[in-house]
Formats: C-alpha cells, structure tokens, sequence
C-alpha cells in the first residue's frame, strides 16, 4: 500500500496539519491522547471531510480539494475498527460478522469465518444478539466483521484497548498473519509500544496535531529507551523449552537459556526481556546466582538520555542491554567488544 497525504483539518481549539507519504503493509500511527491521531483516521476512512489538501491511496485520490474529489466513505473499501465497537443493535452476532461478508462476491471470501470464530473465541456467541455482550465481547465480533469484509485497508484505532491481557496478545498474533495472508494492508492506531511493535513495522508519530517523526517501529523502540522507566523490552521468540523441576531450558540461537516457571513461561512463545535485566561484564562472572551468563559481541552503541544502550550478538541471537555512561566507560563499549551477558532466570514473561 502507498499512502499519500497532505491535510489540513481546523477545529475551534485544535488544528491538525499533517503531510506525509508512506509505504508498506503494517503502519501504526502513534501519539499522546489528543495528538490527532482519531482525526487523521477519520479523514482518511472518509468519515470527517478536510479543510483542504490531498489523500492518494495506491495513487488512486480518495479527497482532493483541488479537483473537488471526495469519495464517500462507503466507497472507499476502508474497514475502521474503534476501540468501542459499532454493532448493528438489532442484527444477531452473526448476521453482524456476515454483514461485509455477504456483501462481496463469493470468488472474493477467502477468509474462512469457523477459523477466524474459533481465534476469536467467538463460537459460544454466535446466536446471540449483541446488546448483551461485554465491551471486549462486542470488540472481538467489530474485529472478525471489519476482517471477513475484506477491504482494501483497515485502520484499527485502539482496537484491542479494552480487551484484558492474554486475549490481546492472543488476537494479535493471529490478526497480523491474517492481513498479511490475504493481503489486507493496516494502519493500526495504539499509545501501546507493544502493541505497534508486534502490528507495525512503520511508524508516523503525531504531537499536537502535528506529524513529528517517521521512522521504523525498531527504532521508534529505540529511541523511547530515554525516557522509559521500564527500558527496552527484548522480544525473544523461545521454542523447543524443556522442563527441569522448576526451570525451563530453552534453545535461542547458538545459547541456551534457562527460565523459571511462572510469568507464563512453558512452551514456546514470544517472551519479554528488558534491557534492564541484562548486565555486561568484562570476564566471566566466577559465581553468580543468575542462571544465563552469555557471551556476546557488541554490534553498536547508541545514545539514551542519561543511558547508553548496547546491542549485543549473542551467537548469533540479538539483544538489547542498557548501562549508564561511567559504566560503558568502564566496559570501554565499542562495536566489536567481547563481554558477558548475565540474566537471571526470573526476568523473563511471556508476551504471546
Ligand atoms: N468534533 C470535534 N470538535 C472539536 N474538537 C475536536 C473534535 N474532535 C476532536 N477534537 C479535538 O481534536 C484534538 C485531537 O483529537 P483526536 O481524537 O484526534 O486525538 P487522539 O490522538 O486520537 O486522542 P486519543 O488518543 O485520546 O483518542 C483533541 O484536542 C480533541 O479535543
């Protein structure tokens, strides 16, 4: 998908500008409350018309004020997902999945609605009418509607907000894999780090109704290190983990690593690993309580306000860690240094 935009939107208190071209299947739209990131999908979904300027999906305009071009939101093929959900109040939950679905030629409906009920965990629900479902309940029916229409994008503000933890890091593994098997390019709007950084690979930053950075969602990752009071968290995906007692031996790469049980650990998975729990040393620690000393190589340092964060290879296997300044000088950082990564056994949670 290519996106083209130059917009101007004017309320009485706020006024958004924002001009931008970006291409690619996973865009996240990410800012504080109030930033216009809402404007700007409304714009583009067609559902609030601009003072001025330009929108070209796929070189195709969708809003020109030059030409007076405005299609109107139904004909844009754009599904939105908000974070509370629509629903057609007087329709079943399944006639309001099928809405879309029935609506586009059969050679078109790839995506199976069993499958997509069942990682839903929508099946219980499907004979039910919608006014009597919980928030996450109602959100999850939005998301399988807004998915088996099929459209040609789908902007998803704050869609899984209100949905508790494990559910949403179940859904959105499985939304991803399905937007990109049948090709469906998202724009995905979330204040949630994580949330952008397992939907999104490129990222436009909004402030004040204003466009203040674009960049990819690794970086992005990056630079908010700075301020972030729980650091860079690690994402290692770990599979082929054996039980030892209380332990759990994984293979990540070249290492092993050990995990206690709890904090969802067992089985494979993405788990989560901060900056902060990974300490460097020059040699190797001779005892240490901590159960996964590895040896690493720096590939680069980078700046982190008061920090510096440390990109370790691992034999092969990548990894953030984050040291003060006296510390890095201590370690005399530079891309090519061999030093010792020690983790405890404990630091590490289960993302999905
Ligand atoms: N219809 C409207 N009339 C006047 N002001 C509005 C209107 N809609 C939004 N605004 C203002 O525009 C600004 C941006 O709102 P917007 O909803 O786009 O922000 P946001 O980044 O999506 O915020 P949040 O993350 O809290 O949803 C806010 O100051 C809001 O009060």
């Amino acid at each position: 998908m290519k996106l083209e935009v130059s917009v101007r939107k004017r309320y009485e208190n706020f006024s958004f500008e924002a001009d931008f071209s970006v291409q690619g299947a996973r865009i996240g739209v990410f800012g504080p409350s109030g930033s216009g990131k809402s404007t700007l999908m409304h714009l583009l979904a067609g559902l609030l018309p601009a003072d001025a300027g330009f929108i070209h999906l796929d070189g195709v305009p969708l809003y020109q004020s030059a030409r007076g071009i405005e299609v109107p939101a139904r004909k844009r093929r754009i599904a939105v997902v908000f974070q509370h959900a629509h629903l057609f109040p007087h329709l079943s939950v399944r006639a309001n999945l099928l809405y879309g679905y029935k609506r586009i030629a059969r050679a078109e409906r790839r995506i199976d609605p069993d499958t997509l009920c069942e990682v839903l965990h929508l099946g219980p629900l499907l004979g039910r009418g919608v006014n009597a479902l919980s928030g996450g309940e109602r959100q999850r029916v939005a998301l399988g509607r807004a998915v088996l229409a099929h459209p040609r994008l789908i902007l998803m503000d704050e869609p899984v907000t209100g949905l508790d933890e494990g559910l949403k890091y179940q859904i959105l593994p499985y939304l991803k894999q399905t937007f990109a098997a049948f090709g469906i390019p998202l724009i995905f709007i979330s204040h949630s780090l994580t949330e952008m950084r397992l939907m999104t690979d490129e990222v436009l930053e909004f402030e004040d109704g204003r466009l203040t950075a674009q960049s990819g969602v690794e970086d992005l990752a990056r630079r908010r290190l700075a301020s972030s009071p729980v650091g860079y968290i690690n994402h290692l995906r770990l599979e082929d983990g054996r039980a030892q007692s209380d332990l759990w031996d994984y293979r990540w790469g070249e290492n092993r690593l050990i995990l206690s049980s709890g904090n969802g650990v067992g089985g494979g998975g993405v788990f989560e690993l901060s900056s902060k729990d990974v300490t460097l040393f020059k040699q190797h620690p001779e005892a240490t309580s901590a159960r996964n000393i590895l040896r690493c190589r720096v590939s680069g340092i980078f700046p982190a306000g008061n920090r510096v964060g440390v990109d370790l290879d691992c034999g092969g296997a990548k990894l953030v860690s984050q040291v003060v300044g006296e510390a890095a000088r201590d370690l005399e950082l530079h891309p090519g240094r061999e030093l010792f990564a020690v983790i405890k056994a404990s630091a590490f949670r289960r993302l999905c």
